[in-house]
């Protein structure tokens, strides 16, 4: 382990991310009344510039009377290229109550993006006297969003967690799909022309490198890293593909675009009691070993050593977290 440690990150359970479009206020009870562990209202994307005043009025309204239960409770404001932004910010912190917990940036390229929004949130928080501060997540769905990740996560102390946008990102990169996350059928690899003669394919997964990136950026500066939506909520097998990859990769959540991928997240991003039985036999087989001065044992046939305490120890933690 380096001198720095790495940090924690939020105590605070995040398998489910559910979005809901700052213009639909008739779905926002439902939402409240969903399994989601954390509430996105959405004043960007899903809102049309013609609603973005109303959808404003409507989150407000939101925040300060719907029970959200002990949910986090996060707006998504408008892009820094926008004319909404900062109305955003400032109508929302000097309007709603203490309810909110966190803001949603998109689109963020680099540090100085989370300096601005920091700059004026700060603002209007000394103005109103608010008493809790808000806290950020951020969507890392850009070319120079991924270029400039680390410097992202490190900008300010109300980082608490990163997604990723897989519709913008491919948009931006100039991928050839239209796709939102998921398999993309052109990237893959054939078997050796010498080799078998069915030339079998082999799907690759085109959101691997962006979402190490995102994971490494998080845990390195103690947020939470979250994978983004995934658009075809019809495909539930297709949904869960996405969301193993992006658990076994160290991603905490991801979003659901409709409330039938909240169950579904949930199931992926909680540990099972299979898992979480084996993690506590190797905590127990390590706890032995070093009784009897090793390092290392032999759990189920395979090596157990220090390095897996640590990882017995994420997963015993995610289900204590959870409960
Ligand atoms: C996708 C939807 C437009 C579908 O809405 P709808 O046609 O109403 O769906 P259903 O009829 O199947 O709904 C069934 C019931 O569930 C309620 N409902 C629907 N959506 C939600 C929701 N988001 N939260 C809570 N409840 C919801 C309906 O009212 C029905 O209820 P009932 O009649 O009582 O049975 C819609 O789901 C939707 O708007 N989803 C969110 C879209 C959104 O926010 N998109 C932005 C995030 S993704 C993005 O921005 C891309 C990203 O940035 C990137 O770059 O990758
Ligand atoms: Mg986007």
């Amino acid at each position: 382990m380096s001198f720095k440690v790495q940090p924690a990150p939020p105590a605070r359970p995040n398998r489910c991310q559910l979005f809901a479009p700052g213009s639909r206020p008739a779905i926002f009870e439902k939402a409240a009344a969903s399994d989601a562990d954390v509430i996105n209202l959405d004043l960007e994307d899903s809102v049309s510039p013609a609603d973005k005043a109303e959808a404003r009025k409507n989150v407000i309204e939101a925040i300060n009377t719907i029970d959200w239960g002990n949910k986090t409770l996060s707006i998504r404001i408008n892009g820094l290229d926008t004319e909404f932004w900062y109305k955003d910010v400032v109508d929302i912190l000097e309007n709603a109550g203490d309810r909110i917990d966190q803001i949603m940036i998109p689109k963020v390229g680099n540090a100085g993006d989370i300096y601005a929004v920091d700059a004026l949130v700060t603002s209007v928080e000394m103005a109103k006297g608010r008493k809790k501060p808000i806290q950020f997540e951020v969507i890392i769905e850009t070319a120079a969003g991924l270029a400039h990740v680390e410097e992202i996560a490190a900008a300010s102390p109300r980082m608490a967690a990163m997604s990723l946008g897989a519709a913008d990102y491919a948009a931006s990169m100039g991928m050839q799909t239209t796709g939102i996350g998921g398999t993309q059928e052109n990237y893959y690899m054939v078997e050796n022309a010498n080799g078998d003669a069915s030339r079998a394919t082999h799907l690759g997964d085109p959101w691997h490198a962006v979402t190490v990136a995102i994971v490494s950026a998080c845990r390195t500066h103690g947020l939470l890293p979250v994978d983004g939506p995934f658009g075809d909520f019809s495909d539930e097998e297709g949904f869960n593909a996405q969301a193993r990859r992006s658990a076994t990769l160290g991603m905490v959540g991801k979003w659901a675009i409709h409330p039938k991928q909240v169950a579904l997240a949930n199931a992926v991003f909680t540990p099972s009691e299979a898992q979480i039985t084996e993690a506590r036999e190797i905590l127990v087989a390590m706890e032995e070993a070093e009784k009897s001065g090793q390092g290392a044992a032999v759990y189920k046939g395979r090596l157990v050593d220090l390095a897996s305490i640590r990882q017995a120890q994420v997963i015993v933690k995610q289900a204590e977290m959870i409960g």
